[in-house]
């Protein structure tokens, strides 16, 4: 599950399928309705085992024409089920109208009422209110009900299932859509996007317990609040893979609608979420990297890169430390920490295969540089803000392929010259804080309340500061957004069965600014060297897991290695 859709995107493929004939909407929508059934039983297969009670809430659309196919295959089975509608039947889509008469044929629906809404017996509840279709923040009773489920989940409700997201949830951005002016909001016992995330040690499950998308995951599921909502995913496929893949290829314009032949050509921006399991290893773009971890036998550590890393002053000498080892796990043939003087002696005690080279100022290290064997660097890490701003514009103009993590960032966003000297063998690793220094724009809009669909993402926000700084931005946490100036944009998504809370620790930001510049010296390009380092990073932490501290991280790497037949 490479390829991430935006709604949009989806719907086009859905338009692309029906109108080439080959498949209606009403079975795309039954395939839509087996494929949660299925997952349901999968998930728990005691449901399986007899029958039980499930609540169906249906929405206005299309999501709510999943409902009923849902209702009806549960009923099939001996289920009681109880459908509420929300919205009017006579207005509900040709499909959603179709399998509401079907469902009809066989059950009451009755329209959505929390305070009807008999919850306290049933097993299931099927959240189908809203999905794709999502345009703005949830209202009346379609609210109620969302924030009684959320206030009660856990306690009263073990099973939501949500219909492709959890209604109300951007797929787009992964943000709840919410009016925050709402004066009914003060009545409800809680809003899906208040869900406090510390009853939920580990980022673990803030509301369903299961989320069904259909044919591919989308961007809102690996994305800010959507983990943490979706709880568990499940991708069902429903058999428009071929007019995804042609869509590629179509003519599309920006929001996904396909346009007439005169019209311009728009290729479909894509966004990968980043996957080097074994299963996505033809993912043409994976092979490079798995090929140069694997070192050739006939190469010599000069043939592997030589990054230089510039160590803080004495006392913050660690992160430098951590980056370099990190640089030397990931492959590279040599490493070098460039020293201050003053930091020698604790350097030179606490490394053996490192390197270490005295860098006292700008100068020397413009001196350093033309050795042209050194052939990434690495600036930021316990560096200092000051002495950052002093020595960058000489980093920048030695045109090394150059990670610019912490102080240097900082000091990045305080110099007068701004971007101008970044280039395209850059690449910057902000996290939330540093990219708000970086891009105030982008970050204010970004913690605007999401009113509209579709919503501001961290993707969009990563997409524009890419093209602003001319070079590739990882903008991190634990669904780490990794863009380049040419719009490609991929998700390092540390959640669902990728979870890594172990990696909040101290220096493990270090330790990615490493990886991805002894990538850079081993010659992969700096969009994909950001990609390998995020990924690695994550399984580092994963194979280590709880009590990892950043140290861990490096010598981790070589069981990963192993465990991807390297
Ligand atoms: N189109 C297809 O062929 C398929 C669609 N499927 C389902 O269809 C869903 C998308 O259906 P729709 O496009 O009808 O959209 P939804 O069912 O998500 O939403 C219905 C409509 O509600 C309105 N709306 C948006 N926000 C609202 C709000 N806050 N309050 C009240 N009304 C609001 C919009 O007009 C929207 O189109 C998917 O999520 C998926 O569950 C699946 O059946 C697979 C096949
Ligand atoms: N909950 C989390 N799940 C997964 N990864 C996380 C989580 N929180 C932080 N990270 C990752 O840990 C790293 C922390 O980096 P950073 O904030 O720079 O910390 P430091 O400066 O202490 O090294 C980033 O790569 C970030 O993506
Ligand atoms: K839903």
């Amino acid at each position: 599950m490479a390829e991430l859709l935006t709604s949009a995107q989806m719907r086009a493929v859905e338009r692309a399928a029906i109108d080439s004939g080959e498949v209606s909407g009403l079975e795309l929508m039954e395939r839509a309705g087996q494929g949660v059934v299925a997952a349901i039983f999968e998930e728990w297969p005691e449901l399986a085992l007899s029958s039980y009670k499930a609540v169906v809430l249906c929405g206005p659309g299309n999501n709510g024409g999943d409902g009923f196919v849902i209702a009806r295959l549960l009923k099939q089975r001996g289920w009681e089920v109880e459908v509420f509608l929300y919205g009017d039947p006579e207005k509900l889509p040709p499909d959603a109208k179709a399998n509401y008469e079907r469902w009809r044929e066989v059950g009451e629906v009755a329209p959505l009422n929390t305070r009807e809404f008999r919850h306290s017996d049933c097993d299931v509840v099927v959240d189908a209110l809203f999905g794709t279709g999502v345009s703005r923040a949830l209202s009346g009773e379609a609210l109620s009900t969302m924030s009684q489920l959320a206030g009660a989940n856990g306690d009263r409700y073990d099973k939501i299932v949500c219909v492709d997201c959890p209604s109300g949830l951007c797929l787009d951005s992964g943000r709840v859509l919410a009016q925050p002016s709402n004066p009914a909001l003060a009545d409800l016992p809680i809003q899906l996007n208040q869900l406090p995330r510390s009853r939920y040690p580990y980022g673990g499950i803030g509301f369903a317990a299961l989320t069904v998308t259909f044919d591919s995951p989308k961007c809102g599921h690996f994305l800010d609040d959507g983990p943490f909502l979706c709880g568990k995913l499940r991708v069902v496929d429903i058999g428009v893979q071929d007019f995804r893949e042609n869509s590629r290829r179509d003519i599309l314009d920006k929001s996904g609608q396909k346009t007439g032949r005169a019209a311009k050509l728009v290729r479909r921006p894509e966004v990968c979420l980043v996957h080097m399991s074994p299963i996505v290893k033809e993912n043409r773009s994976f092979a490079q990297p798995l090929m140069l971890w694997g070192k050739d036998p006939q190469d010599h550590k000069y043939t592997h890169g030589h990054p230089l890393i510039l160590s803080g002053l004495s006392g913050k000498t660690g992160a430098a430390r951590l980056s370099a080892r990190a640089a030397l796990r990931v492959g590279a043939g040599l490493v070098t920490l460039g020293t201050p003087h003053e930091a020698v002696t604790e350097v030179a005690a606490q490394i053996t295969t490192i390197m270490l080279t005295e860098i006292d100022t700008p100068e020397i290290l413009t001196r350093v540089l033309t050795d042209k064997r050194l052939n990434a660097l690495c600036i930021g890490p316990g560096f200092g803000v000051e002495r950052a701003g002093e020595f960058l514009p000489y980093a920048l103009a030695a045109k090394r392929a150059t990670v610019l993590d912490a102080d240097a960032l900082t000091a990045l966003s305080e110099s007068e010259t701004g971007f101008a000297d970044l280039h395209a063998n850059c690449v910057l690793t902000p996290h939330a804080g540093e990219f708000k220094r970086l891009f105030p724009d982008l970050a204010t809009k970004l913690a605007e309340p999401p009113i509209k669909g579709p919503a501001y993402s961290k993707v969009d926000a990563t997409r524009e500061a890419a093209k602003r700084a001319g070079c590739t931005v990882l903008f991190k946490g634990p669904d780490t957004v990794i863009a380049s100036p040419n719009g490609r944009c991929s998700i390092n998504a540390a959640v669902y069965d990728r979870a890594a809370p172990w990696l909040a620790t101290a220096g493990s930001g270090d330790v990615l600014a490493g990886l991805i510049t002894g990538l850079l010296a081993r010659g992969l390009a700096p969009h994909h060297a950001a990609e390998t380092a995020a990924w690695l990073h994550v399984e580092a932490a994963r194979s280590f897991g709880p009590g990892l501290i950043a140290e861990d991280l490096p010598e981790e790497l070589p069981k990963v290695f192993r465990a991807l037949g390297l």
